[in-house]
């Protein structure tokens, strides 16, 4: 039976068990507190469960489980109102332009779904990703028309609205509508066939995506869907003067909850207990499928494997490692930048799903300077909470999650001298 902390086959992560607990509490740590081989009974206990060991949390794929969430620690974040810093990521002076090719539907091994979305862009050749959970957030480039398409050819390429079926003609919101309400047939205000833009009180331009529209539509919302920029999900409330569900819709501030996720071969394909990559890809996954993540989430997929130097440079510098180097200098032996990454796709990509502008998101990461880095240089998309990774050993007392003298001076030297925040 899945359960909702193992959304997905934990590469390196073996399944933690849930706590019903409110936010973990993350003390101020020092390196020594890396070190997890010791005595259990010192001050790494797990944090306590509040719920029994043997109970097991009914969990039917697609319908309302128990929250059994984990959270993780966060803290606000301003960055316009912070001064650079040394470590500064590479900047790019303008957003590329990027374009997704085409998304389909995964089911997953633990029952719960999301879609992968496929993005070409103008300054590689790579093929960037976004794994994208709750049906709020799309692409526009996607859902865009394009030349001489066929309804067959855009649900083929994934811009189709709510699920495809065997004898689905179209990818809009029309034969949806038809086949829910046969007696009446369409019902609803019409869903509008092209984009609009709209300018809020702030000045941020929102382009209304008809597919949102329709998308609400066909979740149930007929013919009171508002449209929603930015990804956030309108909520029918209990309205106290009429005593039941009506048209009145709140907009939710949560705002969505995103991982800019580097490719790591390493540690994500052949379980590497160097790095805790697959964790921390496990971990986001699971964090943005929490029934409570109303606002949803995308982990945008990077193709810039071991920091931006590519998977031969990266076994070299595993080979100086073992040498006695660490994980900064090895690079800087190797003459690469300590980090070679750079975030201008991340950004472009973002705001080509809607969460670009003032609404903001929710950054998973450790690392101060990717929340700059991430924000794109004309500040496209706002950064207003940055969620910690905690590693799982750190929160279990080494119980579970990746452990070793590896992994501990990896993150031992992303603290030193990468400056991460964990926690
Ligand atoms: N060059 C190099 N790259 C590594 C090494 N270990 C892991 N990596 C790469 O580091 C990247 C992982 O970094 P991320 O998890 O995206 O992010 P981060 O900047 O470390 O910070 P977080 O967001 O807090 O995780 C992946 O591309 C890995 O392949 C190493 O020893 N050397």
């Amino acid at each position: 039976m899945p359960q909702d902390n193992q959304f997905l086959p934990a590469h390196a992560s073996p399944a933690f068990p849930p706590i019903l607990s409110p936010r973990v509490q993350v003390p101020q740590r020092s390196i020594s507190d890396f070190h997890l081989q010791h005595n259990e009974q010192e001050q790494h206990e797990p944090p306590p469960s509040l719920i029994s060991p043997a109970f097991t949390p009914p969990a039917t794929p697609g319908t309302g489980t128990p929250a059994l969430e984990r959270d993780a620690p966060s803290v606000l974040v301003d960055t316009s109102l912070e001064p650079p810093t040394d470590h500064a990521a590479r900047l790019v002076e303008k957003l590329p332009e990027v374009r997704c090719e085409v998304r389909a539907r995964i089911p997953t091994t633990n029952g719960k779904e999301m879609f992968l979305y496929l993005y070409k862009n103008d300054v590689d050749s790579k093929e960037h990703l976004a794994i994208v959970f709750g049906h709020q957030i799309r692409s526009l480039s996607l859902d865009a028309t394009r030349p001489g398409e066929t309804e067959r050819d855009r649900m083929i390429r994934g811009a189709y609205v709510g699920r495809l079926h065997p004898g689905r003609t179209t990818s809009r919101v029309e034969q949806i509508r038809k086949e829910a309400f046969p007696q009446h047939g369409a019902t609803g205000q019409a869903a509008p066939q092209s984009g609009g833009a709209t300018t809020t009180s702030t000045g941020i331009k929102q382009v209304f995506s008809p597919f949102k529209a329709e998308q609400a539509a066909e979740n149930g919302e007929i013919g009171h869907a508002a449209p929603q920029s930015n990804g956030i999900p309108t909520e029918k409330v209990e309205h106290p003067t009429q005593g039941g569900v009506n048209d009145a819709t709140v907009v939710k501030k949560n705002a969505p909850l995103v991982r800019i996720h580097s490719e790591c071969y390493t540690g994500e394909t052949v379980w590497s207990a160097r790095c805790d990559c697959g964790e921390q890809l496990d971990e986001a996954a699971r964090l943005m499928s929490l029934p409570t993540n109303i606002a949803g989430g995308a982990i945008i997929y990077l193709r810039q494997e071991g920091r931006g130097i590519g998977l031969g440079e990266k076994l070299k510098a595993y080979n100086l490692q073992d040498l006695g180097h660490d994980t900064y200098e090895a690079n800087l032996m190797l003459r690469h930048p300590a980090d070679a990454r750079s975030y201008g796709l991340a950004t472009a990509m973002l705001v080509d799903l809607g969460l670009g502008g003032e609404a903001g998101i929710r950054l998973l990461t450790n690392n101060p300077e990717k929340v700059r880095a991430v924000e794109g240089p004309g500040r496209e998309v706002v950064v207003k909470e940055r969620v910690a990774m905690v590693p799982l050993a750190w929160q279990t007392g080494g119980k579970t999650g990746v452990q070793g003298e590896e992994v501990e001076k990896y993150l031992s030297t992303k603290i030193e001298k990468f400056k991460h925040l964990i926690g």
